[in-house]
């Protein structure tokens, strides 16, 4: 299948890695970038999805390996199993991350760590290792996206959460700057509610059911939407972009609810405004 959006072969000679490629945005993004002509190489924790991953995808286009983000030895075996498979590394998606939904004050201290733990330290040794062993030996640079959260402002249920995309977010900014003498580019992508299976299974019920009500533009991202901005930074169109956030999130960020707010709107859907008061 052809890429809906973006020419044939725009990624060509590219090699791009996409941590957790075996499931919901990881996939969509591994999928669109082989699409475009780029070798993506895909971990995760099970073989089983990312193999299914692989199998949608154009003949040898993805390959697989089981790594755990958060094991340093894992990590490097499979960045140096990527370099001996395709002899470079140009663009790295750290997809892999999650958290569980909970009230703050019963975040135990090896639950907190655990969130932390997989969403900064698992970020962190696959960027360093990926700028270590190619990007900055070779004298290419390359481009590094991490994956965030929106809202900013705090997302209730994910204490954990919150504060690990927080210092990703500071981790993609200050090495835009350390890193620029390497022409290493580094943006992380603020992904606000996307309808992922593991989104629409993982959490609560009721949460699921309300949580499209909390966006303003009244729907849940799509997987390709976000797919499509980790193909346009891979591009030539994001040679630019460094230590930028990027909130894809239907303006989540901004507001909590659906605009105008229910009851508030005239029939025909337009919000009030006060009136003139006469000039003294
Ligand atoms: C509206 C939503 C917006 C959506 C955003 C998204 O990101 S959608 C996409 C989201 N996608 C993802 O999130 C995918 C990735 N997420 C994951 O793999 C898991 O959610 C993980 C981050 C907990 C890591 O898992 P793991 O296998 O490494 O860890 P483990 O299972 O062995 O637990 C270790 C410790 O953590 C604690 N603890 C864990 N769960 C709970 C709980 N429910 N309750 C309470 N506590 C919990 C507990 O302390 C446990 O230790 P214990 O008590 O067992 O000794
Ligand atoms: N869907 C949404 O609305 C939002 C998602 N996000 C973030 O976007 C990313 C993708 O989310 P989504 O696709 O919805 O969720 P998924 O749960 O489908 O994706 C997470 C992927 O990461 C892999 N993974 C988890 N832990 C590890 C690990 N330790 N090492 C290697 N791989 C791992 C999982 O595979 P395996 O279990 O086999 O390891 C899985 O494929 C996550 O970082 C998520 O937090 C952010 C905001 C909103």
């Amino acid at each position: 299948m052809r890429s809906e959006l973006f020419r044939e072969g725009l990624l060509e000679g590219k090699v791009a890695i996409v941590t957790g490629g075996g499931s919901g945005l990881g996939r969509a993004a591994a999928l669109e970038l082989a699409r475009l002509g780029a070798r993506v190489a895909i971990c995760g924790r099970r073989r089983e999805p990312l193999e299914e991953t692989r199998s949608l995808a154009p003949d040898g286009a993805i390959t697989v390996d089981v790594c755990d983000v958060r094991e340093e030895q894992q990590v490097d075996a499979f960045v140096e199993q990527v370099l001996e498979r395709h002899g470079r590394i140009d663009f790295l998606l750290n997809n892999a991350g999650g958290q569980y939904m909970v009230p703050a004050e019963d975040i135990t201290p090896k639950g907190f760590r655990t969130v932390i733990r997989l969403n900064v330290e698992g970020t962190w040794l696959m960027t360093h290792a990926v700028a270590t062993k190619w990007m900055i030996p070779s004298g290419e640079g390359g481009k590094i996206c991490n994956v965030t959260l929106s809202p900013h402002h705090g997302l209730p249920g994910m204490a954990h959460s919150s504060a690990a995309r927080a210092a990703v977010e500071n981790l993609t900014r200050v090495l835009s700057i350390e890193w620029s003498r390497f022409n290493i580019r580094l943006t992380a992508i603020a992904a606000g509610h996307f309808e992922t299976e593991t989104l629409l299974t993982k959490y609560p019920e009721q949460v699921v059911r309300g949580v499209a009500k909390t966006v303003p533009l009244g729907r849940l991202g799509r997987p390709e939407e976000f797919a499509w901005l980790v193909a346009f930074l891979a591009s030539p169109g994001g040679d630019y972009f460094s230590g930028a956030i990027l909130t894809i999130d239907g303006a989540r960020d901004n507001w909590f609810g659906p605009y105008p707010p229910p009851g508030l709107a005239d029939e025909s859907g337009k919000p009030p405004a006060e009136a003139r008061r006469p000039r003294a």
